[in-house]
């Protein structure tokens, strides 16, 4: 096996990142994470704020592989991803999908304080924007029940989704919708993305014929490894997708999107243009709809331009501190 990671926590070389979100996503205005160097490359930890104990695990895991590791050998060298939409308004959507060069459009749909309505709205100005041929996948981050989930995919697939991901939280109720989905001669597709992320067991998708594609964020499985051996069981077409990481985060989901032995979908790494400002010298910026498969590198400057303050910074170093332990409690078990 590996050597033991080094603990960058005690040389002080860990560094924190701070970057404004322009537009509020997934409830998130801000995204603040850690950054260090390792024999293999750049590492970022940036577990969301709502993650505590145990599930900072295998996203520490994930930054130790990128550090000391690196990344295993990849199958092609472009990555075709999409846009990202928030739950803003029509106008906004279309020039969002307009800007990005990409064909496939993903629509965050069922915000909190909206309707299915606005969701309508932002869907056909989407499609709008994308023409016939682009593709359209909606995420609802298991906020609809049974009832309205069937309601809102029958109404929104008058514009052609790709597929649906996370209609609801529970994977029973995912289960039940694909099955009146398919009674009702529209069979919309079905994607799991809090039910593999979050989940004890990731196969119960497969078990309850839950979902028809897996979404797969490197972090919270636990690195690229990880991530290619889940893909490998769940059996499932694969969407990488990232938790709106820096570009050096972005670049393990672009390791694992390049690792995949099939790449059927475009991948949800797209995810930039959502932070205010990037840490590398060449930011994974989507062009023409695809990222390049290559390293990054922190520029010292940017870096020192977002850093945290010093508050934060104690607390994530404290948190670090935290899930090390825990990781190698974990490991003397
Ligand atoms: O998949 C994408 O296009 C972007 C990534 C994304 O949506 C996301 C980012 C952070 C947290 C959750 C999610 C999600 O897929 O629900
Ligand atoms: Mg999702």
């Amino acid at each position: 096996m590996t050597s033991a990671p080094t603990d960058p926590t005690a040389s002080g070389e860990v560094r924190g990142y701070s970057l404004a979100m322009p537009v509020r996503f997934r409830g998130l205005t801000q995204r603040q994470g850690l950054l260090w160097r390792g024999p293999a490359g750049w590492a970022e930890w940036s577990p969301f704020l709502d993650y505590a104990g145990a599930e900072l695990v295998p996203w520490l895991r994930a930054a130790d592989e990128a550090a000391e590791q690196g990344w295993p050998h990849a199958v092609r060298s472009e990555v075709p991803v999409n846009c990202t939409v928030p739950a803003v308004g029509p106008e906004q959507a279309y020039a969002i999908v307009a800007a990005s060069g990409c064909a496939t459009a993903k629509v965050k749909v069922a915000e909190r304080g909206q309707t299915l309505t606005d969701d309508l709205a932002r869907c056909e100005a989407v499609r709008d924007a994308l023409g016939a041929d682009g593709h359209l996948r909606v995420d609802a981050n298991g906020a609809w029940d049974l009832e309205a989930a069937e309601r809102a995919v029958r109404a929104l697939d008058r514009f052609d989704l790709e597929y649906v991901e996370q209609p609801c939280l529970a994977v029973e109720d995912l289960a039940a919708l694909r099955v009146r989905l398919a009674r009702a001669g529209r069979p919309v597709l079905v994607a799991a993305d809090e039910s593999i992320r979050r989940a004890e067991d990731p196969y119960r998708v497969v078990a309850l014929d839950a979902a028809d594609v897996a979404v797969l964020k490197v972090a919270p499985l636990g690195g690229v490894r990880a991530a290619l051996e889940v893909a490998e069981r769940i059996g499932l077409p694969v969407v990488v997708s990232s938790a709106v990481e820096t570009s050096v985060g972005l670049a393990a989901g672009v390791a694992l999107a390049a690792a995949l032995p099939d790449l059927p979908y475009a991948c949800g790494l797209g995810t930039i243009g959502l932070l205010a400002d990037d840490v590398v010298t060449e930011p994974l910026r989507p062009v023409g709809g695809m990222l390049p498969v290559r390293p990054v590198v922190v520029d010292e400057e940017r870096l020192a331009a977002s850093a945290m303050t010093p508050e934060d910074a104690h607390a994530w170093r404290d948190r670090l501190a935290q899930t090390r332990a825990l990781t190698s409690e974990a490991a003397r078990a």
